[in-house]
């Protein structure tokens, strides 16, 4: 997916960094990308006017895919057919054929690998990440082995630590972003509307909402130095220049197997469509390590869907639609071979009442409860992460995730045996006619008692499947069109069983200046789910 940020960089033509900077202020087109552009303008209905948007690649696929056949649904000027025609199944017997042949790829694992040659990762060989070829803790050369831990100690990632940021090519300048003012937040909001995750085929894009943003952003500890952004210069008024890229770290206790390390979440790496492939990313994140290192934080935790050296685990993506006829209509599901969309409904068909007795949405009052459950439910995972009390509420009960986490306990005889927890996170329909969205449900923290049951091997799998059931079922009820989940934490045991479908996205787990084995991502070496590959992931990422 780099690889087609490079070449689109290259197409664009694009002159100085000082005629760029200027562009941007006053949102003209870059020179030899405005076909594309004025496309995009067309199809994307931006609440902001920020001008035309570049079609761009896509770094952290989360959706549901329309299989490459459906591409072709869109005319070559951009102009989009009626979605009940993009969803169609392979016309000819080409293309049936095309489609055996790369599975029979795939399966036999001669499908093009991702990423690119360790050597041509001319920014991350740099960094303190183990490398694609380097096995941690397995035998090293010389025959001793990696230690498990810092790649980098501390008082090396000290002393590198310059007091000031690196300086911007000409025209950019860094700023911290106020996201205490409603102006801070609707300005990232804006840049994240229009320039942040899509899929491969530029069919959606995440819309994170500002409620979604001032929780995620600001969790207790939070530190405006982490909400970095990058403007064109301020103008001879001293009004500041338009906002073009940002980079967020929050602070996060890990638990890494046995380790506890204070670290870093890093999310919502963006640069503007008219500045990639510029090489402004790793500017960023060099700027984003050494404001941790100056606040004595030495490891981070980030996800992608790009493949970079080195994941520490990979994830999939799982989609149970809620509302069939939605996710149809707008492309995000398609219809398969041999059924009717009154079929694809009726599969999809939940009760309108919850199962689980005791279920009721979580209190502030439960979190001692809720905090004590969960501790106990992650640590038979790998990699997790350690909550204060404080930090729980804000995650799930608090002012702050009203509207954005959706939050329920059972409680029997006063005690708190389950917790069942989603988000909710939007996506911009960018080739729908008129505005369209798709409103995502995604599975959050959950734990059950069930778990540290002596016949757990028996009584896990169906609690968890009731459980997530009432989930679906309180989801489609507050009107959302799909639940997604990854494999990470006991995910593979009730994904089938509960309809979701498998989906093209993955999620790359990295650890920076971290080195540990890797861990299971609930996915066997076919990217199928396996439940004998679950205990790795603990940590539920935004
Ligand atoms: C102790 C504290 C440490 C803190 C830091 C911990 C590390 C945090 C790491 C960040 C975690 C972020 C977590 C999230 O938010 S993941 C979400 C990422 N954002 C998006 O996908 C939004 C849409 N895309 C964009 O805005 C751009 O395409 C981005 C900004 C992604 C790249 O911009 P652009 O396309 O214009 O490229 P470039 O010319 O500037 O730079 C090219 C270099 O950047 C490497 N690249 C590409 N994509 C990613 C990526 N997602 N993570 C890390 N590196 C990435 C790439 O391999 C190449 O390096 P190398 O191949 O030459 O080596």
């Amino acid at each position: 997916m780099a690889d087609h940020a490079e070449s689109h960089g290259k197409k664009s033509g694009v002159s100085t960094d000082e005629q760029l900077s200027a562009q941007l202020a006053e949102d003209q087109p870059i020179p030899g990308a405005e076909e594309e552009e004025e496309d995009e303008d067309d199809e994307v209905d931006a609440p902001t006017g920020a001008g035309a948007e570049a079609s761009t690649t896509s770094t952290k696929p989360k959706k549901k895919r329309k299989p490459k056949k459906k591409k072709k649904a869109v005319t070559e000027d951009g102009e989009t057919t009626n979605p009940s025609t993009v969803a169609q199944s392979p016309s000819s017997s080409k293309d049936i054929q095309n489609i055996l042949q790369q599975l029979a790829l795939a399966q036999a694992g001669g499908a093009p690998k991702e990423g690119k040659p360790q050597e041509e990762y001319k920014f991350w060989n740099t960094q303190p990440v183990p490398k694609f070829k380097e096995p941690s803790l397995l035998q090293t050369t010389n025959g001793g082995s990696l230690p498990e831990g810092p790649i980098l100690p501390d008082a090396v990632c000290k002393a590198a630590a310059k007091a000031e940021p690196e300086k911007l090519v000409d025209g950019f300048e860094w700023d911290l972003l106020d996201l205490e003012t409603d102006d801070g937040m609707q300005e990232l909001y804006d840049l994240l509307y229009n320039h942040y995750v899509e899929d491969a085929e530029g069919s959606f894009r995440f819309n994170y909402s500002i409620e979604f943003l001032n929780w995620a952003l600001k969790p207790p500890g939070w530190k405006r130095e982490w909400h970095i952004g990058v403007r064109t210069k301020s103008g001879a008024d001293g009004k500041k220049g338009k906002l073009v890229a940002f980079i967020s770290g929050v602070p996060v206790t890990l638990k890494i197997r046995q380790k506890v390390v204070k670290a870093t979440e890093i999310n919502f790496l963006t640069v503007h469509h008219k500045l990639r492939s510029k090489r402004l990313a790793p500017v960023l994140i060099k700027e984003v390590t050494r404001q941790c290192y100056r606040n004595g934080i030495y490891q981070a935790l980030y996800t992608a869907g790009t493949l970079l050296p080195t994941p520490v685990t990979t994830c999939r993506y799982f989609h149970r639609s809620l509302d069939w006829s939605h996710l149809y209509k707008n492309g995000f599901s398609h219809l398969p071979q041999r059924s009717t969309e009154a079929m694809q409904v009726r599969k999809y068909f939940l009760p309108s009442k919850t199962g689980t007795k005791g279920l009721r949405p979580m209190k502030v009052e439960d979190v001692p409860g809720v905090k004590a459950l969960l501790i106990k439910y992650l640590e038979r995972f790998h990699l997790k992460q350690e909550f204060s009390d404080e930090e729980l509420t804000h995650l799930l009960c608090s002012k702050a995730s009203k509207d954005v986490v959706w939050a329920y306990v059972v409680e029997q005889d006063g005690e708190i045996t389950d917790l069942v927890s989603y988000y909710l996170l939007e996506s911009t329909v960018l080739k729908a006619t008129s505005k369209s969205t798709i409103r995502a449900a995604y599975l959050y923290y959950y734990a059950t008692t069930a778990a540290f049951s002596p016949n757990a091997s028996s009584t896990l799998q169906p609690r968890l499947s009731s459980l997530i059931n009432d989930a679906l079922i309180l989801a489609k009820k507050d009107n959302f069109h799909v639940f997604n989940a990854l494999t990470l934490l006991d995910n593979p045991l009730f994904l089938k069983e509960q309809k979701f479908e498998p989906g093209d996205g993955k999620l790359h787990y990295y650890l920076f200046n971290w080195r540990t084995p890797p861990l299971g991502g609930g996915v066997d070496e076919k990217n199928e789910v396996d439940a004998s590959k679950m205990g790795g992931v603990g940590v539920v990422m935004l």
